[in-house]
């Protein structure tokens, strides 16, 4: 067996449900075991699994059960409270949309900035943003400051961006949802492109059709614990059967 290329052990994340809660002088001051947090919640806690290469994973639970709380642990984006989230490889992360580009910068330079975050030369920027542009169908668009996007077009540049990087590791959270029929067609082939060549995915959707079609293992979170890690199928009769008519 390979090594796994993301390792989560006992992971856990909290949060504050208001962020105007204020917390009091003895909050602040009191020892860390006797500080008493107000409002704060464990979103995710005891969470641990392996994931090897070229596995394909996707992530079910109801709404606010931690999943997109999961991936940005895997992105980075958050760190753990507790526990410890390894990933050994790069990520190319489809989360939350809208959050990864600059509002006031054109579409030609949020192609070259994010690209360039994850380690692109401008020169293999320069060579993929022709195809990177055709894909997301956005040609006329090149000097629009990102903001004025429609949101289906941001969606299409984001998708477009982030499966051109050549990153092990794809996460994608939800995002196929918004695209029209037949650009989420386009999305679909990459995807299995993707996984052809050995990637890494991190699927999380509401979709059952696309769970089954591009995931062979299925992580079910419920109240912020991984209640079962098993094949893809499994996974959603069981969630099928704990919340019938979902
Ligand atoms: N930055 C944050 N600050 C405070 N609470 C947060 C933050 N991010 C997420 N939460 C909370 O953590 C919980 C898990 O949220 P998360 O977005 O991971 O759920 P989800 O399973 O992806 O839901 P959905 O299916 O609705 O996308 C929710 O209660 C949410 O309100």
């Amino acid at each position: 067996m390979t090594s796994p290329v993301i390792t989560v052990d006992s992971a856990g994340i909290r949060f504050r449900r208001n962020h105007k809660g204020r917390r009091s002088f003895k909050d602040l001051f009191g020892t860390k075991t006797r500080r008493s947090r107000p409002n704060e919640f464990w979103a995710l806690r005891n969470v641990s699994f392996d994931v090897q290469p070229g596995e394909a994973i996707g992530v079910v639970g109801r709404n606010g059960q931690g999943k997109s709380t999961l991936l940005k642990l895997v992105a980075n984006v958050l760190i753990a409270d507790e526990g410890t989230v390894k990933v050994h490889a790069g990520v190319a992360p489809l989360i939350e949309i809208t959050g990864g580009f600059v509002d006031d910068l054109t579409v030609k330079d949020n192609v070259y900035l994010t690209a360039g975050l994850h380690g692109m030369t401008r020169e293999h920027v320069a060579e993929k943003f022709d195809a990177i542009i055709e894909f997301a169908e956005i040609e006329d668009f090149l000097d629009t400051p990102y903001k004025h996007l429609s949101s289906g077009m941001k969606v299409r540049l984001a998708f477009s961006v982030v499966t051109s990087l050549e990153e092990p590791v794809l996460l994608v959270d939800e995002v196929l949802a918004v695209g029209d029929k037949s650009f989420r067609n386009k999305c679909y082939r990459r995807i299995e492109e993707m996984l052809g060549e050995g990637r890494t995915l991190f699927f999380v959707s509401h979709n059952e059709g696309d769970l089954k079609r591009f995931c062979s293992r299925g992580l079910y979170l419920d109240k912020g614990t991984l209640k079962l890690d098993a094949p893809i199928q499994d996974v959603l009769d069981a969630y099928n059967n704990d919340y019938p008519g979902l």
